[in-house]
């Protein structure tokens, strides 16, 4: 991390500016002036006003926040589930909304990783890894070959054939994961995606992501309540403030890739994780 890294944090003001200057390389990903409102019969709610960021190729960044400050949201419009009620959700320039409705071509090519692994109980590793493939119309021998090579590269092989219940919570997120990069996703997005692991299985599967995302190269979108998780997968950090949710802040996290796991050691990065956490609890107080 440079020692001018303060000026990397970028209030509400800085945002929008800041939200465009990532990583080098073109982008992936841009949301333009992303707004979402819910009307119900008894609330009103403005979930997200006015985000506005730019991603690039290969870039990963990390989306944080209270509770209800929208995240989910979020990933459901990015993924295809949710049409944004203002602004413009563009992937390589392809307009992912036309109004309530959404271009397939362009969700096709997205891969999207829950907290819930949701897998098929009656279909092998190997089979549920080739699901998109087989939807999409590929034929059996490339598909599985395609998934055999998913399996070893989320360290599944030898895993193949074995069903969901015979795995760990922690390999079937690997199942997941392997599922969505099945397609060579244009953006891998992911909610949660350790939510429900133990600490120690986190851990690891954050190195492993790490590993996954570098030898893809995949762009990542990944939501977490953790922040010692988004700063150490994390190319930015994006900070969501709640009611409406608004980017507060994007922090460029410059520790060189990959990261080991001692880098969370750091005198920088706890100072990092710490004035996050800070932003985050003043998040409490609004
Ligand atoms: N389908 C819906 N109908 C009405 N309101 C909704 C709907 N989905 C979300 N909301 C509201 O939008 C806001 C953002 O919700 P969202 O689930 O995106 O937050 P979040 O940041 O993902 O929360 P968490 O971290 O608890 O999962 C909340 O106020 C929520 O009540």
């Amino acid at each position: 991390m440079s020692p001018d890294s303060a000026e990397a944090v970028k209030t509400t003001a800085g945002a929008r500016q800041s939200s465009r200057t990532g990583a080098a390389g073109a982008a992936k990903l841009e949301l333009i002036g992303v707004g979402k409102e819910f009307r119900t019969k008894r609330a009103h709610t403005v979930a997200l006003s006015d985000i506005n960021l730019t991603i690039n190729d290969g870039e990963f960044v990390s989306i944080i926040g209270r509770s209800g400050c929208g995240k989910t949201t979020l990933l459901r419009m990015l993924a295809g589930l949710l049409s944004p009620t203002t602004g413009q959700i563009l992937v390589e320039g392809r307009s992912l909304w036309n109004g309530t409705k959404v271009d397939t071509s362009v969700v096709s090519q997205l891969g999207v990783v829950f907290q819930e692994a949701n897998l098929f109980p009656w279909y092998s590793v190997a089979e549920n890894i080739a699901l998109p493939l087989q939807l999409r119309g590929d034929d059996k021998a490339s598909r599985m070959k395609r998934a055999y090579e998913l399996a070893e590269l989320v360290g599944l092989g030898g895993f193949e054939r074995s069903y969901p219940r015979e795995l760990s919570g922690g390999m079937r997120q690997r199942v997941a994961i392997a599922r969505a990069l099945s397609i060579n996703p244009k953006l891998l997005l992911m909610d949660e995606p350790f939510g429900a692991l133990d600490a120690l299985t986190r851990e690891r599967m954050n190195l492993e992501l790490q590993r996954i995302s570098l030898a893809t190269k995949a762009t990542v979108v990944f939501i977490t309540h953790d922040i010692n998780e988004a700063v150490f997968l994390g190319d930015r950090v994006v900070h969501l403030t709640p009611r409406p949710g608004r980017i507060h802040q994007i922090r460029t996290i410059d520790f060189p890739k990959p990261r080991s796991i001692d880098v969370q050691t750091e005198p920088e990065f706890g100072v990092i994780v710490r004035e996050l956490r800070h932003a985050l609890d003043e998040d409490e107080k609004r």
